[in-house]
């Protein structure tokens, strides 16, 4: 299906690559968390000696002695507390402060990615997506990880240790581990596919919840609540029971992991009896044994969990990595490019071809030129490529073979903020934020004055609408501008553009009806929006074609004609067809 995955150490290292911060320091961290995991091994040794030397004593009880390593021992579990505190410490900032560099290079990132093969939802699910992934990359970083480092050192002190103290208890304990350290293998392999098929369906849960959500007017006006539940139901059913198959394997491993514990110590303990019955052990060893068994056994009772954590948080950082390095498909120049000629501006599309990502093209050779300070209408039938063409003279894309100019200047070479400061696209529907009119105009300019605003919103000939507002500029508009009439949110678009001052405007006409008072606003608010400024309008009404100094029309994604409305009637050409039936609908409209 995909080309073959990296390997887990090489996520990791690409990772922490990403987030430098996260190694910040790491040698001394890991340093200390060995120390104090060291120190667990040196408890075992002192009962030992404190038994054997103290108790044990051929003269009676030496207090002394004992008391002695009492000391010792408070001494040695005060330096691991300190030690593994102090680690815990140091690794939570490091990697707090790393992913908190990785969140804001994701976000950001996002909102770089298409503006078209990414809509809306899909960012919003990538930023929640981003959220729980970054989250899994933390848990595992921050416990299982350092968990993971700790155990292979705490298992490597504790054989040494043992090995030290009598190989025949060594060999016991190994032995009763061997089945379980070849089984975790496969417990692993039966893990991560259990756990691929939890993410998978939580992925698929989230979507199933989020599109009604997204579309909920949708589903309401259609009445397909019931059929929206059935999918959502079944979305939580079947992660539901990926889950308890995950978590039933993982117990498993768990309880396995424990057995084999208790068989480890069981042995042990018999054969420790054993072999001191027969003088080759004291019982000081015997019990430091125990302890150890319990050190050694510890990690690998969280061996399982720690794999199935890594693997999680490998797919993950995978996840991140890949969406980071997802090529933003068009790349700011920044404040090195170059500068549009300020003033009135015409653009140029120099033989340009588009196509969307894996199809074919939708725009082909097209070559033409619009003067400054020209009105344009561009009319064509629906999927001919009028929005396409706007979108490029925008550069929310860029062509595939040819280049856009403005003012003489390719646009893909023109800084992001330069760009808006001379070209807006006005579309259809204008965003508007949950707040009120006067923030929601200043996404135009931030540091319009009130003054200003209502300067701006007077000279679109709106003082009498605005005047009727009950809060003047305070009005609040609501989510996603609830509150004001679709025609209304238009208003403020074009107020909102007009405070913007760009010295091109590519607008995309508003097809839904609004009613006859406030059209008549927005048309005359238009017509004062686009005196002298050069303006690219898609025109889905009669009389904007009419009105233009010119018309382009597009016909599957070829430019067809070019004139002005007149010419074009009398061509008798794709044009005329659709001026015929635009004024068939007109009177019957009518
Ligand atoms: N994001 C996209 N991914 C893939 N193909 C797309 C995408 N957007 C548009 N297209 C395709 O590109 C072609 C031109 O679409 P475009 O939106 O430019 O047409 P249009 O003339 O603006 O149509 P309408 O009047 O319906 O808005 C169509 O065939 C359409 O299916």
């Amino acid at each position: 299906m995909s080309e073959p995955r990296e390997g887990g150490l090489a996520v990791i290292r690409r990772g922490l690559k990403l987030s430098p911060s996260i190694t910040d320091g790491l040698a001394v961290t890991l340093l200390l968390a060995l120390v104090s995991t060291a120190g667990g091994a040196v408890i075992p040794i002192v009962v030992r000696n404190a038994i054997d030397d103290g108790l044990g004593d051929p003269s009676g009880v030496d207090t002394g002695q004992i008391a002695g390593y009492i000391g010792l021992a408070a001494v040695v579990i005060v330096a691991i507390m300190l030690t593994g505190w102090w680690s815990k410490v140091r690794i939570f900032t490091s990697t707090e402060r790393g992913l908190t560099e990785l969140r804001v290079q994701a976000f950001r990132h996002v909102h770089d990615l298409s503006m078209l093969t990414q809509n809306t939802q899909r960012r919003g699910a990538l930023v929640s997506r981003v959220t729980s992934d970054v989250d899994q990359i933390s848990q595992f970083l921050q416990f299982t990880g350092m968990m993971m480092i700790t155990s292979v050192g705490q298992m490597i002190v504790a054989t040494v240790v043992m090995a030290a103290l009598s190989w025949q208890l060594t060999l016991v304990v190994l032995v009763a581990f061997i089945p379980l350290a070849l089984a975790l293998k496969y417990f692993a392999a039966a893990m991560s596919r259990a756990y691929d098929r939890v993410r998978h369906s939580v992925g698929e849960m989230l979507a199933v919840i989020a599109e009604p959500v997204v579309g909920a007017s949708v589903v309401r006006s259609y009445g397909i609540e019931a059929r929206t539940q059935d999918r959502i139901d079944h979305a939580v059913r079947t992660n539901y029971r990926n889950n308890i198959r995950a978590q039933s394997i993982t117990a498993g491993t768990f309880g396995s992991a424990i057995i084999v514990g208790g068989l480890a110590n069981a042995g042990v303990l018999g054969i420790g009896l054993w072999l001191g019955m027969l003088d080759q052990l004291s019982m000081g060893t015997v019990i430091a044994f125990i302890f150890l068994v319990g050190l050694f056994t510890g990690p690998a009772q969280q061996a399982t969990q720690v794999i199935s954590d890594a693997q999680n948080a490998i797919s993950s950082w995978r996840r991140v990595i890949e969406l980071l390095e997802t090529p933003a498909d068009v790349v700011d120049p920044g404040d090195t490019g170059r500068r549009l000629p300020e003033g009135e501006l015409g653009a140029r599309f120099d033989r340009v071809t588009f196509a969307y990502p894996g199809g074919p093209p939708v725009l082909h050779e097209i070559d033409v030129e619009i003067a400054p300070r020209e009105r344009v209408a561009i009319v064509g039938e629906t999927g001919s490529g009028k929005t396409t063409f706007a979108k490029l003279l925008t550069r929310l894309m860029d062509p595939v073979e040819g280049s856009v100019l403005l003012g003489g200047v390719d646009i893909a070479q023109v800084g992001f903020t330069e760009l808006r400061r001379h070209v807006l696209m006005v579309p259809q529907e204008g965003f508007l934020f949950d707040a009120t009119l006067a923030e929601n105009l200043r996404y135009g300019r931030s540091d319009a004055t009130d003054a200003e605003l209502k300067e701006a919103i007077a000279a679109l000939g709106l003082a009498d609408w605005y005047a009727g507002l009950p809060r003047g500029l305070r009005t609040p508009v609501g989510q996603r501008g609830e509150s004001l009439s679709a025609g209304e949110r238009q208003l403020v678009a074009l107020v909102r553009s007009a405070l913007a001052d760009p010295a091109f405007l590519v607008l995309d006409e508003a097809t839904s009806a609004v009613d006859p008072q406030t059209e008549l606003r927005a048309t005359r608010a238009l017509d004062r929006l686009l005196e002298g400024r050069t303006s690219v309008t898609i025109a889905h009404r009669l009389s904007t074609a009419e009105n233009a100094d010119r018309v382009l029309v597009f016909d599957a994604g070829r430019l067809v004609e070019d004139g002005h409305h007149r010419d074009l009637v009398k061509a008798d050409g794709v044009y005329a067809r659709l001026h015929a039936s635009w004024v068939a609908q007109a009177s019957l409209g009518a």
